[in-house]
């Protein structure tokens, strides 16, 4: 299912906080957002949540607006993981993840076989089975996004769209949710803020600042130095990662130079 953002525009108040982005992010595609704090990407996201109408623009999936079709017909083709996702603390896991399930029923349709299958792969996916019976509250961090992420696949939709999945994780866990992304090979858009993440995890990177894109493409090929320092104010150097072989970026404060003393 593709994404596309059409010379999106979005006002907040008075304000303009979203100018005119245009970004396609195609079939099976993993997309990483990056940009500053306040550069405006939850904002673009949100047009694509159906929750933000743009004053120009559109954001399209599967080639149509999402404010032209229903909210369930959006939540049919578009799965979503917020950072700040508040749940019902006595749910268990597999109830969180069978509300995935919603969109694709009727308010009175009772679980099918096929529903019970999709909430346990979904919960095999994240490796998560063993924890189905559990109160969601009762799990780490960590866990708990795993399980947001299974609600999402349990949508069967065919596009996911992701705010900081990684954010309050420990360095482990984050490797896991990045890794579960990649593997998954659904088209995906995350705001990350890892630009490390973003260089070794995803096929394209799109930058923002200011509410505008200001690049896109390669990762590797468009988070050069001078563009990090440009966008984020840091000193950046590419190289390869001595484990893993793929490109690896390390960042340093503007003013930072190599030393022996601290
Ligand atoms: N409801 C709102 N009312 C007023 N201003 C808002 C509102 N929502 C967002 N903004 C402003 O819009 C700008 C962009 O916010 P947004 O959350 O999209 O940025 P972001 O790039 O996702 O930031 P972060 O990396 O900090 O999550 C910020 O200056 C923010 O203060």
């Amino acid at each position: 299912m593709r994404l596309e953002f059409e010379d999106v525009s979005i006002d907040i108040g008075p304000a303009r906080i979203v100018s005119d982005v245009s970004l396609r992010i195609e079939q099976g595609e993993v997309v990483g957002l990056v940009g500053p704090n306040g550069s405006g990407k939850s904002t673009l996201l949100r047009s694509a949540y159906r929750v933000l109408r743009p004053v120009g623009g559109a954001a399209l999936i599967g080639g149509e607006s999402v404010w032209d079709m229903s909210a369930r017909e959006a939540a049919r083709r578009r799965a979503i993981v917020t950072q700040h996702t508040v749940l019902d603390a006595a749910f268990s896991v597999r109830e969180i993840v069978a509300m995935g399930r919603t969109p694709r029923k009727g308010a009175f349709d009772r679980d099918t076989e096929h529903d019970h299958e999709v909430v346990e792969r979904a919960l095999d996916d994240v490796h998560m089975s063993w924890a189905a019976r559990r109160s969601f509250a009762t799990l780490s961090g960590g866990e708990q996004q795993r399980v947001l992420i299974a609600r999402a696949l349990a949508q069967e939709a065919g596009l996911l769209i992701l705010d900081e999945p990684t954010n309050h994780l420990d360095v482990r866990a984050q490797f896991e949710i990045l890794d579960l992304l990649r593997n998954l090979r659904m088209t995906t858009l995350t705001a990350l803020h890892d630009l490390d993440h973003a260089v070794s995890y995803c096929d394209r990177v799109a930058i923002m600042a200011e509410g505008a894109l200001v690049a896109e493409g390669v990762p590797a090929e468009v988070l050069t130095p001078e563009l990090v320092h440009d966008v984020f104010g840091v000193r950046a150097v590419l190289d390869t990662h001595p484990i893993t072989g793929r490109p690896r970026i390390a960042v340093a404060s503007a003013g930072a130079q190599r030393t022996d003393q601290y």
